[in-house]
């Protein structure tokens, strides 16, 4: 991967992994690290890029690439364009990172980092995140493991904590065993809210060990962070051994590197997205309603609603994962309304969700302050907190 590395180009790690899995609270957590200058391109997948005003950090305003997967776009001059912005020397960047929709496929986009040929930035790495409790039902379904990990650097396997502490090591496990069916070098680790070491990412001289790439530790409480340094994941990664399974499996040249013409190119999943917005307050146990009990075809919701609770107003952070409902306390949105949810999923009534949503989002749902008169609103409150306490 970095033959075509130019001396002081920067490197581009690209965080992939299917709706949900973790890739943006990854994300947030590498940005956290206050020694590396990072560039940041996010694409989402809804007409509204919920993504990048969920991004925290360093970063005044990541490149925002919506309305669809960057590597389903007829050309890829929107990438390209923002990863030359922000390659240029002045900014001082020591990594650029894109994180892809859910949807995106892992070859896909590094074939398009790499065919950009640029002198300033020069593919980094793809960091597959995984979803440690959906990953079966989602991603790998078929009886051979998804070609996805062909083109993968490190495959992180998130969400233990949802986990019991003696199915957390088992599971990383089942999953590390498909992904070496692909690709024998690929290495695996084990993590909860995307809690990879980033030192270890953002500086490649900084040592740790080849092969330590634990998953759990002694007692199985508490995940243990990755440590490797990108430059040995990409080395492990590319090594003769998996070169020649790509090859034998992909028709990638190896010599050409992933960046050659082969007709194997993954079939992109066709997918939708509903984006709704609204002015004024939710009604939250109506957005409690359609986060708890998914409409048929629909995988992953996100967003922001804001609310009337016994305080006034106050906005919260909603997102639901297959069956996993995640809700937090959000500043209050800055652009033009109070609430943005986007839905998104393969074969659902488009019609039916944004009716149910333009009638949970609608202006002036009453006040949970007043309880006696409002008890549904009242509820929907509750059910917001109670999901707050539950991963807190
Ligand atoms: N319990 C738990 N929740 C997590 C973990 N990682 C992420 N989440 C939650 O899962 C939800 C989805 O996480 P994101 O980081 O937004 O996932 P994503 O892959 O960026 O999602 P898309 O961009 O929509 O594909 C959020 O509510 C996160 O707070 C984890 O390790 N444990």
């Amino acid at each position: 991967m970095s033959r075509r590395r130019s001396a002081g180009a920067v490197p581009v790690i690209v965080l992939t992994g299917y709706l949900g899995a973790g890739k943006t609270s990854l994300l947030n957590h590498l940005l956290r690290h206050p020694e590396a200058r990072i560039g940041v391109v996010v694409n989402d997948f809804g007409d509204l890029n919920i993504d990048a005003g969920l991004v925290v950090g360093q970063v005044d305003e990541p490149f925002s690439i919506s309305g669809g997967c960057i590597c389903c776009l007829d050309d890829d001059t929107s990438l390209e364009d923002a990863l030359t912005a922000l390659a240029k020397p002045r900014l001082r960047l020591d990594a650029i990172i894109v994180e892809a929709s859910g949807f995106a496929e892992p070859l896909t986009l590094a074939r398009m980092v790499t065919r950009m040929g640029h002198h300033r930035f020069h593919l980094g790495g793809v960091i597959d995140v995984v979803d440690a409790t959906m990953h079966a039902s989602t991603v790998d379904t078929e009886s051979a493991p998804p070609m996805r990990y062909a083109a993968t650097t490190l495959v992180l396997v998130n969400k233990l904590d949802q986990l019991s502490a003696a199915d957390r090591e088992p599971a990383v496990e089942a999953i590390r065993k498909r992904v070496h069916q692909r690709n024998p070098r690929l290495l695996v680790v084990g993590t909860s809210y995307g809690r990879l070491d980033p030192a270890l990412i953002f500086d490649p001289g900084s040592g740790g060990e080849a092969g330590s790439d634990v998953a759990v530790n002694g007692d199985g409480a508490r995940p243990i962070q990755a440590e490797l340094p990108i430059r040995e994941l990409i080395r492990q990664a590319y090594a003769e051994a998996a070169e020649k399974e790509l090859n034998a499996e992909t028709g990638i040249d190896s010599e050409a590197g992933i960046d050659s013409e082969a007709e194997s190119a993954p079939v992109h999943r066709h997918a939708q997205s509903v984006t709704v917005t609204g002015e004024g307050t939710a009604d939250p146990d109506a957005v409690m309603d359609l986060l708890e009990d998914l409409p048929a075809g629909v995988y992953r919701v996100k967003g922001s609603i804001l609310v009337d609770d016994r305080t006034g107003s106050r906005t919260y952070g909603v997102q639901a994962v297959g069956p996993n409902v995640y809700v937090s306390t959000a500043p209050a949105q800055a652009a033009g309304w109070d609430s943005q949810v986007v839905v998104i999923g393969e074969g659902f009534d488009e019609d039916a969700v944004r009716a149910r949503l333009d009638e949970a989002l609608r202006t002036g749902h009453a006040s949970a302050g007043s309880v006696g008169c409002d008890p549904a609103g009242s509820r929907g409150v509750e059910r917001l907190r109670h999901h707050i306490r539950l991963h807190a």
